[in-house]
């Protein structure tokens, strides 16, 4: 750790010695300790914005050319970064930043790199439909190779099996996908003002996926770089981004220091911000001496925790669930799935109103917090789906979404559609309950102790919701109606009989 608070400082940055230190903390990893009571608005450190390492700052698009960068379609996604970061660590001390890349792990607990065995323990989850391998290695074979094959006075033969394999590509990907910022450029200094409130570092779904990043920060390249190299990829990339209206890959950046900070479910006590030329880290809450110094990756579920960072939060879970687990988690219903549940009732085809509302509401997926409540796209999809032919016609021709109002032809829909989720899990909510149980949860290995927490997780929200929803479904059963409208009758009566006693 010395060695790379020695090349920060080397490469001037400024890092608080008295506030804070860089530690080990048991089940984290590296993270950052206070060495003293802090108070809210101190900075930690500051980082000047060339030592961030993205495309516009290697030096690399430059001597590849604007041309060759786009022709080899190396400006879109994370490609373009990758081979950035691998072309700098080939140039070892050479490169500004190799105190910084030779602090980075090699190792990672992310789905990506689990065996068979361990990945078909999270079956039923929302994360192996988005492990994504199969695309990245595509992007290896298809941009990377070609790329670095047409160079090789930038690429020497002999350094391409140390330097530019699968495996390290897939290394600096999952560096990427736990560790990068969202960098945007900086808009000038006389927009300034107008940023100010704005300043701060943003979070996103998915920091590696180009169209859901990580943390954010906005930044100008351009005025503190100003370099040809980056006006080279700064040019292409935005071009791609303004055309396509995806995320700016140049805007994905490693963020030295920055990225040494671990996070917890709403622990959040420090923040990047920028500034023209440098980001800061800066506490957003007092932190006591010896607490750890927290920044956020934006609470994510256990799902994408695990898939993107390798880990997943434990904290208490809040009403109507009970016990320990994210509650950030989410379950996710595909549209397929109410279908075929629904086809089971319904006589008519219904494919054109699958399509309809594709291109009307764009939902394929219907996702459920840990509050266990019916999301209303998923009241409105099931409405849809039970609309008389006369009523779809109608619909369809106002263009609106069927009214997300419950009655027990949906609920009961519902009802099967999660117990039919639920079974794609392969166990029980109790056999995972067992599993994580004090004396048996130590007997586990951290990638199936991982697996069965995001499962049960989901699983949880699942149980929650069906509870949830046969509770509602028993109100509205005609029988109870019966019974309720008896109820009420009575108590009608007594109360007007109230009325006229009290009147008297
Ligand atoms: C941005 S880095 C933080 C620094 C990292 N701990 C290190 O040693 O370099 C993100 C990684 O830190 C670890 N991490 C962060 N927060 C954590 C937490 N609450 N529990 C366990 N591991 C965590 C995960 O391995 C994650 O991929």
């Amino acid at each position: 750790m010395d060695a790379f608070v020695n090349w920060f400082r080397s490469q001037n940055g400024f890092f608080d010695a008295d506030s804070m230190d860089l530690t080990t903390f048991f089940g984290h990893g590296r993270g950052a300790m206070a060495l003293r009571d802090i108070s809210e608005g101190h900075t930690l450190f500051t980082i000047p914005r060339e030592i961030t390492l993205s495309t516009r700052t290697s030096s690399l698009p430059g001597l590849l050319g604007r041309g060759a960068w786009n022709e080899f379609g190396l400006g879109r996604g994370w490609v373009g970064l990758i081979l950035c970061m691998m072309w700098e660590e080939s140039q070892g001390s050479q490169s500004k930043w190799s105190g910084y890349m030779s602090s980075l792990p090699t190792a990672f607990d992310t789905p990506m790199f689990w065996n068979d065995g361990d990945l078909q323990e999270l079956q039923g989850t929302a994360v192996v439909d988005k492990i994504g391998r199969d695309e990245a290695e595509r992007d290896y074979h298809e941009k990377l190779i070609p790329a670095i094959k047409s160079r090789a006075d930038l690429f020497p033969a002999e350094s391409i099996s140390q330097f530019y394999t699968l495996e390290r590509y897939h290394i600096m990907g999952s560096l990427i996908l736990s560790r990068s910022f969202h960098v945007e450029r900086w808009n000038s200094v006389g927009d300034e003002e107008d940023a100010a409130h704005e300043n701060e570092q943003k979070y996103h779904a998915n920091s590696m996926d180009v169209d859901d990043e990580a943390q954010s920060i906005a930044v100008d390249q351009d005025t503190l770089l100003g370099g040809e190299d980056d006006v080279v990829e700064d040019t292409l990339a935005d071009q791609e981004a303004d055309e396509e209206d995806v995320e700016n890959s140049a805007d994905v950046a490693m963020v030295p220091m920055a990225d040494l900070l671990n996070a917890r479910f709403e622990s959040e006590n420090a923040k990047l911000f920028y500034e023209e030329r440098d980001l800061k880290m800066v506490t957003t809450r007092p932190i006591k001496v010896g607490e750890q110094i927290w920044n956020t990756y934006g609470d994510p579920p256990n799902s994408d925790l695990l898939r993107r960072y390798g880990h997943v939060d434990l904290v208490p879970l809040r009403q109507p669930l009970t016990g320990e687990g994210n509650p950030g988690d989410i379950v996710e219903i595909r549209a397929d799935l109410v279908v075929s549940v629904a086809s089971q009732t319904v006589a008519e085809d219904l494919q054109a109103r699958v399509d309809w509302w594709l291109e009307e509401a764009d939902d394929d997926t219907f996702v459920i917090l840990t509050d266990c409540q019916l999301p209303n796209e998923l009241v409105s999809f099931v409405r849809l789906l039970f609309l008389s032919q006369q009523e779809w016609e109608k619909t369809r021709a106002k263009s609106k979404l069927p009214k997300p109002k419950v009655d027990s032809v949906v609920l009961s829909v519902v009802m099967q559609v999660l117990e039919r989720r639920l079974r794609e899990y392969p166990t029980t909510i109790e056999v995972d309950e067992a599993l994580l149980a004090p004396g048996t949860v130590d007997s586990l290995s951290l990638n199936k102790k991982h697996a069965v927490i995001v499962r049960l997780g989901e699983k949880r929200i699942l149980c929650g919701t069906l509870q949830e929803t046969r509770k509602l479904h028993e109100q509205m059963s005609p029988a109870t109606q019966g019974n309720r409208d008896k109820k009420r009758a009575r108590e009608n009566n007594t109360e007007s009989g109230r009325g006229k006693r009290a009147k008297r």
